[in-house]
């Protein structure tokens, strides 16, 4: 089960908190005080863990606090980490940030220690997270902020206000590093602001906030900037002072129902009234907002003078090819597939070369349905095959391609299936440009399907502040 799905499973009592299993002599209450240390901080995490269980959906064991006991500290996170009951997930906080030592602890982390997640630090880039997510099912946290007030001259550069700033470009970068369900964020704040412009950034994001008890803060302003548009996507740590108390239990319980209260209360807002933080609306949000700013950003949309494969120019071109090369986003792109495609009925996928191969050889091992494809051109050699992959006439195939302009290509592609007396019923893209195509398709006998439309993407794009009004009026003069 990937992590994800573990928390989803560990939260069905709507929890978002979780508790800190820190082995710290400084915090821990006296009367768990004894002659031998080691035994006086077993029995205070034993304490702990009975105490909230059942309220809460992560452990979150802080590794600096178990090494620095030495080898006994080790052997107590040992006996730590089994006696956390198997459905809630686990995640080692460790703030990994040694290339060498990924691979191989990884491999401690994961197989031996059987931790479900693991905090890095961001410096070393995707290398340093690639060991960590080979590891099928298991996330990393990327930490992209702190509250110490001394990283504010990092955290913050370049300070001005046409930049973003260092925290948010950590939060850019690593998104392209791992799926939502593969990585998530490490935010210390105590400042609703900063949370909500990471939320901003990575909407789709799982965040573990971290410093948000400081005096002077607000757990419904952290709550309204940090949960996502589903009211979750937050994990909301339980105070560290609430750990030494021995009404522990009932502490945690108060706190869970208060964090309820304000969430509902949240949600009720969004609903009625249109509540804005920077780059993100909570009403007006597109679902797929997240591929849409991701396909801008890794430049699928282009701004100049393109002749399409029909001779018409346009003051843009998409060129959605260049997904591929971004593995998070390819995935993300071949969810939103299937989510159409698992509405269709059809015994084969058939991919229009060159541009939608990969995608149909995406959604084939996905939906694990079989894939073939039409030649653009037929050689003149071998075997001169029209439509390479077997098949059998009579069956049904599902056409996908990647953007209908003229909805040539595509109609081109399954005429050629139809010729080898396959039938064609339903054509299914990322991207329909509109004015009209679809109905094209439909006078042809096809029914068109897409996942977004162009004017959804333009609109979205331009709320979003990805393009300006010049740039939003040439898409819209087509
Ligand atoms: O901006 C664009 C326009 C076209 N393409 C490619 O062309 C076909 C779609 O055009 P039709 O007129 O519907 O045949 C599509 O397969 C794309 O590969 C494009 O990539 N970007």
């Amino acid at each position: 089960m990937n992590f994800l799905k573990k928390l989803n499973e560990a939260s069905q009592n709507q929890s978002l908190l979780f508790v800190g299993l820190d082995p710290n002599p400084e915090m821990m209450p006296s009367r768990y005080e004894s002659s031998d240390l080691i035994s006086s901080l077993w029995d205070w995490l034993q304490f702990i863990i009975a105490a909230t269980c059942d309220r809460v959906c992560v452990y979150k064991p802080t590794l600096g606090f178990y090494q620095a006991l030495g080898t006994p500290g080790l052997e107590l996170l040992q006996h730590t980490l089994s006696s956390i009951p198997k459905h809630i997930p686990i995640i080692l906080d460790a703030k990994h940030s040694d290339l060498n030592t990924s691979t191989i602890f990884a491999q401690t982390v994961f197989t031996q220690w059987g931790v479900d997640a693991i905090t890095v630090s961001p410096y070393v880039g995707q290398d340093l997270v690639a060991p960590f997510l080979v590891y099928p099912g298991k996330a990393v946290f990327v930490l992209c902020c702190t509250s110490n007030p001394a990283a504010v001259k990092l955290q913050q550069y370049p300070n001005n206000t046409n930049d973003l700033p260092l925290y948010l470009r950590v939060v850019q970068e690593s998104k392209t590093w791992g799926t939502p369900e593969q990585l998530g964020l490490e935010v210390g704040t105590t400042k609703a602001e900063v949370l909500g412009r990471i939320r901003a950034l990575a909407p789709e994001r799982t965040i573990i906030a971290r410093s948000i008890w400081a005096e002077g803060s607000n757990l419904s302003e952290i709550l309204a900037a940090g949960l996502n548009t589903n009211g979750n996507g937050l994990l909301i740590p339980v105070p560290q002072d609430m750990l030494s108390q021995d009404n522990l239990a009932q502490q945690v319980q108060s706190l869970h129902e208060e964090i309820i209260q304000a969430k509902t209360t949240i949600i009720s807002n969004a609903l009625s009234c249109s509540v804005w933080i920077p780059d993100v609306c909570f009403l007006n949000q597109h679902p797929y907002q997240d591929l849409i700013l991701q396909l801008y950003d890794i430049g699928c949309i282009m701004f100049g003078e393109f002749v399409q494969a029909s001779g018409a120019t346009f003051p843009y071109y998409i060129d959605l090819r260049k997904i591929i090369s971004t593995p998070q986003l390819f995935n993300q792109v071949l969810s939103a597939y299937v989510d159409i495609l698992k509405t269709l009925e059809f015994d084969r996928i058939a991919g229009i070369p060159y541009g939608s191969l990969p995608t149909a050889t995406g959604l084939a091992l996905q939906l694990q349905r079989p894939m073939i494809f039409p030649r653009k051109e037929v050689k003149a050699h071998g075997t001169r095959r029209v439509i390479e992959g077997e098949f059998y006439p009579g069956e049904t195939v599902v056409v996908v391609d990647d953007i209908l302009i003229s909805g040539k290509s595509a109609m081109e592609g399954a005429g050629k299936l139809k010729s080898a007396g396959l039938n064609v019923n339903d054509i299914v893209v990322l991207i329909d440009h509109e004015q009209g195509v679809k109905e094209r398709l439909r006078e042809n006998g096809y029914r068109g399907h897409s996942v977004l439309a162009l004017s959804q993407i333009v609109e979205t794009l331009h709320q979003a502040g990805r393009i300006n009004q010049e740039q939003l009026n040439a898409f819209l003069a087509v």
